[in-house]
């Protein structure tokens, strides 16, 4: 293990069922740092992520988050311990309004963003608090499942695919709050198709193949060699 990793998975290895989906995967997240998994699809991205919050069959291998060892936890003590997770789906409740979905999380640990301050950091939101979610664009409803996790205290999120389906004015805003998120010092880890928005927002690329990493990039690389990235997504 790296030792200034706030994150380290190790041979992580994960099933849904009777099917295997990691085969061995290994990467770190530093402090502070902003890493994204890229990759073509299947390739075990989204799956990475729901293997660290504790949400797929069975899982196999290390991760060590902040000391703690997650293997063996459950996903309400891995919330606890200080990761939020958003998912690809976004899931926000459509009968409930704006202000109640965004209130719905728990405040776990102290150190998440006040309500207040939520509101002021999500304009948008702040505009649309009675609207219901059945209401709302599509880059409403992702600025909304983003923002509600901030509130729990969690300083470490997983982020999946939070540009894919939106117009490009929305992507630049949904990466301006990432890039918000950054500077405010939460450490996160994103799952991302869209390699315009992840060479913007990342410090670092893990390049994930049929469920293992085969490959990290750095920002630069990403920027100065777009024939080896190409070359890993098949485009
Ligand atoms: N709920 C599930 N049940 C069974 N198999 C699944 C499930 N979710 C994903 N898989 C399989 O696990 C593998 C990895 O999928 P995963 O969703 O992690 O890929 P990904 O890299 O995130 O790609 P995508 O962007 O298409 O979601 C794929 O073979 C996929 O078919």
């Amino acid at each position: 293990m790296t030792s200034d990793a706030l994150l380290s998975v190790e041979n992580l290895h994960a099933w849904y069922g009777e099917s295997k989906a990691l085969h061995g995967m290994n990467f770190t997240v530093r402090p502070g740092e902003l890493v994204t998994l890229i990759g073509r699809n299947g390739a075990g991205k989204s799956t990475t992520l729901r293997s660290i919050m504790g949400i797929v069959g069975k899982r196999t291998g290390a991760i060590r988050f902040d000391g703690q060892e997650l293997i063996g936890k459950r996903t309400y003590q891995i919330a606890r311990a200080g990761i939020a997770y958003c998912p690809e789906e976004r899931a926000i409740f459509s009968s409930l309004n704006v202000s109640e979905n965004l209130t719905l999380p728990p405040v776990l640990k102290p150190g998440g963003i006040s309500d207040s301050d939520l509101l002021a950091q999500f304009p948008n939101l702040q505009r649309r608090l009675k609207s219901p979610g059945t209401k709302l664009s599509g880059g409403e409803q992702q600025m909304l499942a983003i923002a509600r996790i901030l509130r729990t205290g969690a300083r470490f999120l997983l982020l999946d695919e939070p540009s894919e389906g939106l117009a490009p004015v929305v992507v630049k805003e949904i990466g301006e709050q990432i890039l918000r998120l950054k500077a405010q010092g939460f450490t996160i880890l994103l799952v991302e198709q869209n390699l315009q928005f992840a060479r913007r927002v990342a410090d670092r690329h893990v390049v994930v193949e049929n469920g293992v990493v085969v490959d990290t990039l750095d920002a630069e690389t990403l920027r100065t060699d777009m024939d080896r990235v190409k070359h890993y997504l098949g485009v």
